[in-house]
């Protein structure tokens, strides 16, 4: 059998040019792949020999004047004109949402951001250093937008569209859908945000603007003051209203200093001017100077070119609520001390002073008074800031309002979220009602969207509570029930014995009849947490204990409304 024949029955494609490059032979492998569709006649290897191979030239085996060439198909993959086209298609995308003016977020599986378009990243970037590589969770807790979308569609799994404010102050309606992966896991969270800040001024009481279909999707839930505590303190909150005297808040977590401040600013002839909240807490020690108080143009690298004004000039004329009071370091105390008394601000870098005419409210929940004594807040700022002091409750010393903030919440997040639950049993409110909220509103109201999320039935019962609320409620309760039916939930007469009956408690481990497994892990989940927490542990030491990560722990704390100890 001569060479060529034996080459003539091989897979691989074989070719024989001469030294011009003209094709004299080609195998069967080679008539089908390389050369198919070609003149093997005007044939050249310079021109014609295709992509998507490797060419091995052999000299000799048919003498000096031929090359023999094997040609070896390359593994299959994108070629060069499909890489240049998927590259286009994704400059054309990032152009298409830097361009939009919505605001655009995508996350991994754990809520680690990937990518935002340019809108997001210069209005929330600098507070944070950059946001790629950043939390949401993290970022939620920091305030820097709350909720956070993305948090609840990685929380729920589905859709989700909420009503977002924004540490400077903006209100958003975010909607965040997640994509998954083949076995069921989150691969990314895509969200976009549309700002209704303005609509929302539109339809306030008194502004003029056209009919909004959903305001549950735009207000807040109704403020509630029932209880005689609660009474006592808005009473005071609104006779300080009409003065010009500086209030300091204080209250524990959630119980809701911020409404009370907004409420204080509202009542008082500076209503028609802003309302600006900063949480000194929310934005990181480094950037507090720039952001508070603004700097001049080219007063330190990296500074805008043009300069900025600080947040607290926006209060111009209105209200500046500084939340978290206790957490501004010592070496700005003295400019905010300059404020108060002399009404004066500097930015950074600047020579001249600018004044603000602006009434001051704030608010901790940390003992100033222990921290004068400690050297860390200084005494002369905390008398010039604590000339009227509002102490706002805990919930579990006003339980007369829970009832009423079940009705109201149950009524904002039904309507928020699109579902058909309509009411509590009275078992559920007899238990809400016992328990005593370490988390106060903010707590209540999370665990009450939470319960709106995951009932499709139209009544919340308690099977459907977590099991650790339940456990706690139903100690109180007995306790209660022992001191005689005035102490506790019964402000409809009801009577407390009979309602620690009615709640089903069943022993830890052990699932409530009826109770939905997502119900019972959720309900297990925060009590381990709880625990934890209870016994003074950091979030370090409850990663180590749970076998999670540190942000997985502050995560969780954030979703179940638990809060650690100062
Ligand atoms: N009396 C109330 N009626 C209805 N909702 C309330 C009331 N008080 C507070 N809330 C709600 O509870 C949540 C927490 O309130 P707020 O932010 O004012 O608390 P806070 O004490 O300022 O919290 P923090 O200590 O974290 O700053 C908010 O969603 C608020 O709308």
């Amino acid at each position: 059998m001569e060479l060529l024949d034996v080459l003539n029955v091989l897979d691989t494609p074989i070719l024989l040019v001469n030294r011009a490059g003209q094709l004299e032979w080609a195998n069967q492998a080679a008539k089908v792949t390389v050369c198919s569709g070609v003149d093997l006649d005007t044939w050249n290897h310079e021109h014609n020999l295709p992509q998507g191979y490797s060419y091995i030239m052999h000299k000799g085996p048919f003498g000096p004047d031929r090359t023999l060439i094997e040609c070896i198909r390359l593994p299959e993959g994108p070629d060069e004109n499909t890489i240049w086209a998927l590259k286009q298609e994704n400059t054309e995308l990032a152009e298409l949402i830097n361009s939009s003016l919505d605001e655009w977020y995508i996350t991994d599986g754990e809520g680690i951001t990937l990518q935002v378009n340019d809108k997001v990243e210069q209005l929330y970037g600098p507070l944070v250093g950059g946001l790629v590589g950043k939390s949401v969770f993290e970022l939620e807790h920091q305030r820097i937008f709350y909720p956070s979308v993305t948090a609840l569609v990685l929380r729920h799994r589905t859709q989700q569209t909420v009503l977002q404010n924004t540490v400077d102050g903006r209100r958003l309606i975010s909607t965040g859908n997640a994509i998954f992966n083949p076995d069921g896991s989150i691969k990314r969270v895509i969200s976009y945000a549309k700002d209704v800040t303005e609509l929302e001024l539109l339809t306030l009481p008194g502004r003029t603007g056209s009919d909004v279909p959903n305001p549950h999707r735009t207000l807040p839930a109704p403020f509630i003051s029932g209880s005689p505590a609660m009474r006592r303190c808005m009473d005071l909150a609104l006779r300080v209203a009409r003065t010009e005297a500086a209030v300091m808040i204080l209250g524990e977590t959630g119980v809701g200093k911020n409404r009370v401040a907004k409420s204080i600013h509202d009542a008082s002839q500076r209503s028609a001017g802003p309302f600006v909240e900063i949480n000194c807490a929310s934005i990181p020690e480094a950037l507090l100077e720039s952001e508070l108080f603004g700097y001049e143009r080219g007063s330190f690298t990296g500074a805008r070119r043009e300069g900025k004004p600080g947040k607290v000039e926006l209060a111009q004329g209105g209200t500046l609520f500084l939340n978290e009071i206790g957490e501004l370091p010592l070496h700005l105390q003295g400019k905010l001390l300059d404020l108060i008394q002399e009404h004066r601000i500097e930015r950074i870098g600047s020579t001249r002073p600018a004044y603000l005419d602006a009434r001051i409210i704030t608010a901790t929940n940390r003992s100033l008074r222990e921290m004068v004594a400690a050297g860390t807040f200084r005494a002369d700022l905390y008398y010039r800031l604590n000339v009227v002091t509002l102490h706002i409750p805990p919930l579990r010393e006003r339980k007369e309002d829970i009832a009423r903030l079940c009705e109201v919440y149950l009524e904002h997040f039904v309507q928020l979220h699109g579902k058909d639950t309509r009411a509590w049993s009275q078992a559920a409110l007899a238990s809400l009602t016992a328990y005593p909220w370490p988390g106060n509103i903010r707590e209540l109201e999370n665990m009450i969207e939470y319960l709106v999320i995951t009932t499709d039935e139209p009544t919340i019962g308690p099977h459907h509570l977590p099991q650790d609320l339940m456990g706690t409620a139903h100690e109180a309760l007995r306790g209660d029930a022992h001191d005689g039916p005035s102490s506790g939930f019964a402000s409809d007469g009801t009577d407390l014995a009979q309602h620690a009956q009615d709640v089903q408690v069943v022993a830890p481990g052990r699932a409530l009849p009826g109770q939905t497994l997502k119900a019972y892990i959720h309900g297990t989940e925060r009590e381990l947490y709880r625990q934890a927490l209870a016994d003074g542990a950091s979030t370090r030491e409850i990663a180590a204990r749970l076998g999670v990560s540190q942000s997985t722990v502050v995560r969780k704390l954030r979703q179940f409304g638990l809060r650690q100890r100062r």
